[in-house]
C-alpha cells in the first residue's frame, strides 16, 4: 500500500489506550512522524530529519512583513486580564477543531478558560467527545486548569427575543392596537418589518442574541475566573451579519421602546382595562432595554483592540482563501481586529510516489502563494496546522493538535 506522510500519533496506535482516544481510520497506510510517550501524555518527535521537516512546516510563521508585530502563543497568553478569542471561518474548515484545541492550551497554561459556542450546529460536545449540552456552564474533563463549555442554545435565545417584542411592540401588541381602532400606530410598526424579523429571523440574529446571551452569563460572579474566553463562532455568512446586526437591533429595539412610550401615553384613557398586560409590558420593555444594553456591549467587545482578537480559520483552497479574504476584508471595515490567519488541513510533503498526494500539494502550494498576493491577508501572521490522519477528538487529540498549532 502506498504510504504518505501524514501527522500522526503512529506508534502509540499500538496501544490499546490510544485507540480509544483516536480513531484508527487510515493508520495503516500511514508513516508517522511523531510518536507518543503514553507516561507524559506527551506527543514527541520520531527523528531529527522530521523534526526539522516538522518546524520548518508547521510552525508560526509571516507570509509577508506583518503590518502589526505579532507574537506567537505567548502573545496570546499574556497578562491576566480577560480576553475573548473569536474563530471564525467558512463551515467545515476545522473552527470547532481550533477552537477547542486553543481553549485547552489556555487551560494547560494555567487560564481558567471558557469556550462557547454560539454557531447554531454546535459541535464542541462532538470535538471534546463529551456532553456539553444544555446550555448552561459545563467542566470539560482533562486539562490541567478549569476549562468550561457553554452551547448557547439559539432557539430558545430567539424565542426569549421574540415573545419579549410581542409584548413590547411587536406583532402582539399590533393585533391588540388594530383591535383598539388605533391604526395610526400600526402603520408605524409596519415600518418596523418587526412581523418579518419574528417570523423568518435574519441569519446572524440566533447568533447575535446567542453573543448578548453569553455577555449577559459574563456579568454575573459565577464567570467573573475566567481570563480567556473562546468563541466558536458559526460560519462566515453569519459572522458577517452578525457584525451588523447590532445596529439592526440596536435601532429596531429603539424604535420598539419609543413606540411603547406613545402605545402607553395613547391608552392612557383605557389603563384599567390593561390590569396584568401592562406589567408584562413593563417587564418585557426592560427586557428589551436591557437586551439593547448588551447589544451594545457585543458591538464594542468586537472593536476592542487590548481584549478582542478575531482568528480567522481557513483551508488551503482556492474557494476557502477567497471567502477569507472577503471575511478580512469585511471585518477590517467593521473595525474588528484580525492578526492571524490559521491554514488547516495542510498535506506535508509526499516522501512517496502517492500521485494523488503530490497533485494534492501542489493544489494547496498553490492556494497558500495566494495568501502572500492577497492584500487582505498578506499582513496577517499565518499559521499552518496539518493535516493529521485521525479524527481530532477528546481532549488528548485536541491537546496534541493545540501543541501544533499554537505555538
Ligand atoms: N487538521 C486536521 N486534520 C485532520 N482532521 C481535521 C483537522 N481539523 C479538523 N479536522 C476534522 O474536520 C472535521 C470538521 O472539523 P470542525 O468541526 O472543527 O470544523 P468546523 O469548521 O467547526 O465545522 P462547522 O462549520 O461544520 O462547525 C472534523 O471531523 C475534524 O476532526
Amino acid at each position: 500500500m502506498a504510504s504518505c506522510s501524514l501527522i500522526t500519533p503512529a506508534s502509540s496506535l499500538a496501544s490499546s489506550s490510544l485507540r480509544k482516544l483516536f480513531s484508527s481510520r487510515n493508520s495503516m497506510a500511514t508513516v508517522g512522524l511523531l510518536s507518543f510517550a503514553p507516561k507524559t501524555s506527551s506527543f514527541i518527535l520520531h527523528s531529527i530529519k522530521q523534526r526539522a521537516y516538522h518546524e520548518s512546516s508547521f510552525r508560526v510563521r509571516s507570509v509577508a512583513a506583518p503590518v502589526e508585530d505579532v507574537a506567537g502563543f505567548d502573545d496570546m497568553v499574556a497578562g491576566t486580564q480577560r480576553k475573548y478569542y473569536m474563530l471564525g471561518g467558512k463551515g467545515g474548515v476545522g473552527k470547532t477543531s481550533c477552537a477547542a484545541s486553543l481553549a485547552v492550551k489556555f487551560a494547560n497554561s494555567g487560564h481558567p478558560t471558557l469556550v462557547v459556542s454560539t454557531d447554531p450546529a454546535h459541535s464542541l460536545s462532538d470535538s471534546f467527545a463529551q456532553d456539553l449540552t444544555g446550555g448552561t456552564l459545563v467542566p470539560v474533563d482533562g486539562p490541567e486548569y478549569p476549562l468550561f463549555a457553554l452551547e448557547i442554545n439559539p432557539d430558545k435565545s430567539r424565542e426569549e427575543f421574540r415573545s419579549a417584542t410581542q409584548k413590547s411592540g411587536g406583532t402582539g401588541v399590533k393585533d391588540f392596537m388594530e383591535g383598539m381602532g388605533l391604526g395610526m400606530l400600526v402603520e408605524q410598526l409596519g415600518e418596523l418589518k418587526l412581523g418579518e424579523l419574528l417570523d423568518t429571523p435574519p441569519p446572524g440574529l440566533d447568533e447575535a442574541i446567542a453573543i448578548a446571551k453569553v455577555m449577559q452569563f459574563l456579568e454575573s460572579p459565577e464567570y467573573s475566573m475566567f481570563t480567556r474566553i473562546v468563541f466558536d463562532t458559526a460560519p462566515t455568512g453569519h459572522t458577517l451579519r452578525l457584525l451588523s446586526l447590532p445596529d439592526f437591533l440596536d435601532a429596531s429595539i429603539g424604535k420598539i421602546l419609543k413606540l411603547r412610550q406613545k402605545i402607553t401615553s395613547a391608552t392612557s384613557a383605557i389603563k384599567s382595562v390593561f390590569g396584568q398586560e401592562q406589567t408584562s409590558q413593563q417587564d418585557a420593555s426592560y427586557k428589551l432595554e436591557r437586551l439593547r444594553e448588551r447589544m451594545i456591549k457585543v458591538r464594542e467587545l468586537f472593536r476592542d483592540t487590548d481584549a478582542t482578537e478575531f482568528v480567522i480559520v481557513t483551508i488551503p483552497t482556492v474557494m476557502a482563501i477567497s471567502e477569507s479574504s472577503r471575511l478580512r476584508a469585511s471585518l477590517k471595515k467593521e473595525n474588528v481586529p484580525v492578526k492571524r490567519l490559521v491554514v488547516n488541513q495542510i498535506l506535508p510533503p509526499s516522501t512517496t510516489d502517492c500521485k494523488f498526494c503530490a497533485v494534492k500539494r501542489k493544489d494547496q502550494l498553490r492556494a497558500l502563494d495566494m495568501i502572500q498576493n492577497d492584500p487582505e491577508l498578506s499582513s496577517l501572521t499565518l499559521i499552518q496546522g496539518p493535516l493529521v490522519d485521525v479524527e481530532i477528538r477528546g481532549v488528548p487529540a485536541l491537546k496534541f493538535l493545540g501543541d501544533i498549532i499554537w505555538k
